[in-house]
């Protein structure tokens, strides 16, 4: 079953066409990853699925509730962790942050600091933690390596995994970081200048001269 399913879809900024015919899908449980360079359409695209941009043509349907970890993290530097969690649960009315330091237990001994005093990696946790409070079925996670140290991405990265693996949550990951998305998730979209130009498993991906060159640097060499 599909979580989320784009068909045909075409976004247009005043004359300016920033999707061109967009399908995708992420079925349920999934790990999905969209890779595209600055400008690609990425961001529009996850726009279109939680209803802040209105398609021009196509379709978005969601099934089950989509929260979206915006690029830039967008927290209240001035709140606490916990406000700022709290706050994230404001529509499903579920306030209660327990469940979410069960997810990610390094947030506990963070709850009482102020956001904007937080490490780029720690803040990137709670905008993560901020979007799981409204329980969703589909997280859409919009650039989660962005300025962030190799490491600390790592650490988030086993984070999504396991959030995936344990409780089922569906996951679409918009990277430019193409290499850590094609090893989170099964399947990738490519997409650059507001369509898809290559989708499928990740693993064929990384074969295709064109995806390698352009996302992964280079060739990639089979393991022996
Ligand atoms: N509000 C807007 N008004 C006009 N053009 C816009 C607007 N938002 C985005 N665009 C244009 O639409 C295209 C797609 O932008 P989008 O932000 O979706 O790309 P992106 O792949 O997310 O890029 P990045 O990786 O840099 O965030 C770009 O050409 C951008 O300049």
């Amino acid at each position: 079953m599909s979580m989320v399913r784009v068909r045909d879809l075409v976004v247009r900024y005043g004359s300016a066409t920033a999707l061109d015919g967009v399908s995708l899908t992420v079925g349920s449980g999934e790990m999905v990853a969209l890779v595209g360079p600055n400008g690609a359409g990425k961001s529009t695209l996850v726009n279109a699925l939680s209803g802040v941009v209105r398609p021009a043509s196509g379709t978005v349907r969601v099934a089950g509730r989509l929260a979206h970890v915006p690029e830039g993290r967008r927290l209240f530097p001035d709140l606490t962790v916990e406000d700022n969690l709290r706050l994230g649960g404001w529509r499903s009315r579920s306030r209660d942050p327990a469940e979410v330091y069960e997810l990610l237990p390094a947030l506990v001994r963070l709850r009482s600091r102020r956001a904007g005093s937080l490490s780029g990696g720690e803040q990137q946790m709670v905008a993560v933690g901020r979007a799981l409070m409204a329980r969703p079925e589909v997280i859409a996670v919009d650039e989660l390596s962005l300025g962030l140290a190799p490491m600390v991405v790592a650490g988030l990265a086993r984070h999504l995994a396991a959030l995936n693996a344990g409780r089922g949550t569906a996951v679409l990951l918009i990277e430019q970081n193409a290499r850590l998305a094609f090893r989170l998730c099964s399947r990738a979209y490519v997409l650059e200048a507001g369509r898809v130009v290559a989708e499928g498993p990740c693993a064929e991906l990384a074969r295709s001269p064109r995806v390698a060159d352009a996302y992964l640097g280079g060739p990639v060499r089979e393991a022996p």
